[in-house]
């Protein structure tokens, strides 16, 4: 018996960088999470100690800071794959890149040109994998919290002898967002796609009378797909936040899916991938 090195990879997580584009009085603010994974011919650090071909976290998180300030308030997947592509193309070490990046959204208060407030409407993120050869490019939104107060049921499902839930025909189904849609190239114009995923995301969510969260997942998938041609995959997690109807007969009150017990765990969790039956091979965007 002997014992191997697996898989490995390491990296600089969570650099928080806001960048500030000063033209005039006017500002705009980029506040974005940066998190770096490498990979390549990294045996010798792990079984000898031999750092020769290690490039240190601290010098990928000055890089991300260094990115930020040279290349301005480029979108999100442009970033990614500029920094991807620099520490491979740049480390003959590093075979594999894997950048990570949130933006954390603010809206201007009023016409204020240096004043924002945080933005609720969920966190734009993407992930870009890059070999040497090729990049792939996963953009996405998280943390993007909805509620439908009707038009939505569940009833039908399995009964054995340890269910106890009540069938319902009208009940509120609210759900945080998570989704990450793979682009079919790695390039393109990332806001703009951004702005439409997202927006059919919403429109599905709207629009579907769901007799099931599953099924609401598979509608929001395809619209998204149905509305960007440029993507070819949709992963969506979603936990069920459950509403329950609170008894308020006790207090003599009657409860007409009026007032509701919003549970914060446990939750149920439905996930799933909708995707074009001709989608190019998903390489290691997903890893
Ligand atoms: O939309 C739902 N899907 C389920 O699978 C499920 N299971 C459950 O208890 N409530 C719900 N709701």
């Amino acid at each position: 018996m002997s014992i191997v090195l697996g898989d490995n990879r390491y990296g600089k997580c969570e650099n928080r960088i806001v960048r500030i584009t000063k033209q005039g009085p006017v500002h705009q603010i980029k506040d974005i999470t940066v998190s770096v994974a490498l990979s390549g011919d990294l045996d010798a650090t792990h079984l000898t100690g031999d750092n020769s071909g290690v490039l240190p976290t601290d010098t990928m998180k000055n890089t991300c800071f260094a990115f930020a300030q040279r290349h301005g308030a480029v979108e999100i997947e442009e970033y990614a794959l500029l920094l991807a592509r620099h520490f491979v193309d740049s480390q003959p070490s590093i075979g594999h890149a894997r950048v990570e990046v949130d933006e954390h959204a603010w809206d201007r208060i009023g016409q204020g040109p240096h004043s924002f407030v945080r933005t609720g409407g969920g966190t734009r993120t993407c992930t870009v994998h890059y070999d040497g050869t090729a990049a792939w490019v996963l953009s996405g939104v998280k943390d993007l919290t909805v509620l439908n107060s009707t038009d939505s049921e569940f009833w039908g499902y399995v009964k054995d002898e340890y269910t106890t839930l009540a069938e319902a025909h009208d009940r509120v189904l609210a759900t945080e967002i998570h989704a990450q849609w793979r682009h079919a190239a790695a390039s393109g114009d990332w806001g703009k796609s951004y702005e439409r995923a997202k927006t059919a995301l919403l429109e599905a969510f709207v629009r579907t009378h769901s007799r099931s969260l599953q099924q609401t997942l598979f509608e929001m998938g395809t619209r998204v797909l149905e509305e960007s041609p440029e993507l070819c995959e949709v992963r969506l997690k979603l936990p069920n936040k459950h509403h329950f109807r609170y008894d308020t007969a006790p207090f003599g009150l009657d409860n007409p899916n009026e007032t509701f017990l919003a549970a914060d765990r446990p939750y149920g969790l439905i996930e799933g991938d909708v995707r074009r039956d001709d989608a190019p091979a998903a390489g290691p965007a997903w890893t």
